[in-house]
């Protein structure tokens, strides 16, 4: 996966260089998205309370003196119904079978269940190094904890199981050297300056996607996508031409809103994160259109990036 970036040979002369890629998977609100956040540092992958949110692959870069950890984000292995969700699970197989590590992610707040059982059965053919992350430990008291400790422990054999919250940060660091522990010996992937290497348009889509689904109902999620048309960079300013696609012209008013109001704050939300990211101001341009059916249609699809 990109092996051939590299962007030059980084050898530490005291010591090993360790290189390569990881990625979190799990079932859907296990935390994945979050953690990636925690353990890069920046906010570069969609979050959301609703499952199946994370559509894009997109890589966050830890980089530290002797190690350089590049975290892929997937989505979630689920039952195919459309097109897409065939394309979404070929996706997170073909990631599964190119990264040199996997934590497979348990939130402590739920018992073990049938779908982590599927996913830790997955992962026999693979060569990663196989971990489970126990997510969430913010959320159960240590009794829950050690039960689920021991739930996990019986479901695979883990090169290591560990305890995290992404959210108070507990266990984080001691996660991310155990990742870089089993990366192979390689020189340096990307460059230090660099975060991740989503294109600046899907980044911002995300965001605009993100901003768009807070707050309403539960079967708008798989049903809209974002699209970047045009950015232009005029001086300080970034003007971002970027048009929402829904299904039906009834999820189009919902998005909408009463004479538009909803629109205005999926927009302004959405700038405010796009020019951290950006680092500047920013114009952004919404336009909500109707795309019937664009989930089964391949067309639609490859105009969508996936
Ligand atoms: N209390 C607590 N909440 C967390 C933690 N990590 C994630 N969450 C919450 O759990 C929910 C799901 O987190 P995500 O990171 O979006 O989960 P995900 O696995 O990427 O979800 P999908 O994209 O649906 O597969 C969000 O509401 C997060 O805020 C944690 O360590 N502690």
């Amino acid at each position: 996966m990109h092996r051939h970036k590299a962007a030059r040979s980084d050898k530490r002369e005291d010591g090993v260089y360790r290189a390569g890629f990881a990625c979190f998977v799990g079932r859907p609100n296990a935390g994945k998205s979050t953690l990636t956040n925690a353990i890069v540092g920046q906010k570069i992958a969609i979050t959301s309370n609703k499952p199946q949110t994370t559509r894009h692959v997109i890589r966050g870069i830890l980089h530290r003196p002797d190690s350089q950890l590049v975290l892929v984000d997937t989505p979630g292995l689920h039952r195919p119904r459309t097109l897409l969700g065939e394309r979404l699970n070929d996706l997170v197989r073909e990631t599964w079978s190119e990264v040199d590590v996997i934590g497979i992610c348990f939130p402590a707040d739920e018992p073990v269940g049938r779908g982590d059982r599927f996913i830790s059965s997955e992962m026999a053919e693979l060569k990663a190094t196989v971990i489970a992350v126990v997510t969430k430990v913010d959320l159960v008291s240590p009794q829950v904890l050690a039960e689920r400790l021991l739930a996990v422990s019986q479901l695979y054999d883990f090169a290591e199981i560990i305890p995290v919250s992404a959210v108070s940060g507990h266990q984080v660091e001691q996660l991310t050297d155990v990742m870089v522990k089993y990366l192979p010996e390689s020189p340096q992937l990307y460059p230090d300056d660099v975060l991740t290497d989503e294109p600046e348009q899907v980044l911002i889509g995300e965001l605009i996607r993100e901003a768009a689904l807070e707050g309403v109902r539960d079967e708008l999620p798989h049903s809209i996508a974002v699209l970047v048309e045009e950015m232009q960079v005029e001086g300080k300013l970034t003007k971002i031409y970027a048009d929402l696609y829904v299904e039906r012209p009834s999820q189009k008013s919902i998005v909408i809103g009463t004479r538009g109001e909803r629109l205005k704050q999926v927009g302004s939300q959405a700038r405010v994160q796009i020019e951290e990211l950006l680092g500047g101001k920013v114009y952004l341009d919404l336009h909500v259109r109707v795309a019937k059916e664009w989930q089964r249609d391949p067309k639609q699809l490859r105009k969508l990036g996936f």
